[in-house]
């Protein structure tokens, strides 16, 4: 059976500030850099075969980090980036107005097509992530890959494979460098598919991030 393993990337500098990357980017922190370390321990004793990874560059350095390890080869999948948050990258999350603030609100609680102006939606963030996921279906049997992406987009993912809305994302807490794992499964009696294993776990970390909201 398939087991895809999902990491989100390491702590970044606007993580830490509060502030809004979507597309945009921050290097890692040195704390995002040690949670890379330690998913990359993980990741070696998983026996890892395959990373493939958003091409920003948060995701880029975990994945170097992760690849190292486990002596694998990266490939960039532009299709694992972050939602597009149009006009409110960079922003801190504290300084927006309630205009802006309604905006971020369409997304979370689940308008449609609900946009940030310039933005992408819920939607087609869903569609892009499963198309990426759907590569790991043409990989060589036994393959044991890693996909490196961010935590809007595999929230989106890992709600939807569940039967959720993609909003429902919100939900999920998954911290920088957690992993969470998702099986394919063939099975007359149980759900034929991608099915969640686990999501979110931050054992291997001695030191998890907060999350946006708890910081
Ligand atoms: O873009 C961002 O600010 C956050 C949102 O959750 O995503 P990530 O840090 O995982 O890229």
């Amino acid at each position: 059976m398939l087991q895809v393993y999902l990491v989100r990337h390491g702590e970044t500098q606007w993580n830490a500030e509060r502030r809004i990357q979507g597309q945009s980017d921050s290097p890692l922190t040195d704390k995002g850099e040690t949670q890379a370390w330690q998913v990359a321990e993980r990741a070696k004793a998983l026996g890892i075969t395959h990373i493939i990874a958003s091409d920003l560059g948060r995701t880029r350095r975990t994945a170097e980090i992760i690849a190292d390890a486990c002596g694998c080869e990266i490939t960039l999948e532009p299709r694992l980036r972050e939602l597009d948050m149009g006009v409110l990258e960079r922003r801190h999350i504290d300084s927006l107005t309630e205009e802006e603030e309604s905006w971020r609100r369409q997304l979370v609680n689940g308008t449609a097509d609900g946009r940030i102006p310039d933005g992408e939606s819920m939607q087609e963030l869903s569609e892009r992530m499963h198309a990426a996921l759907a590569t790991c279906l043409d990989l060589p049997e036994g393959s044991r890959p890693m996909l490196i992406s961010h935590g809007m987009a595999l929230g989106c993912l890992v709600s939807t494979i569940l039967g959720l809305p993609a909003y429902a994302e919100r939900r999920l807490r998954l911290r920088n460098c957690s992993i969470s794992r998702i099986d394919y499964q063939h099975s007359p009696w149980l759900a034929s598919g991608w099915v969640v294993e686990t999501a979110g776990d931050v054992s291997h970390l001695d030191a998890p991030a907060l999350d946006e909201l708890q910081r």
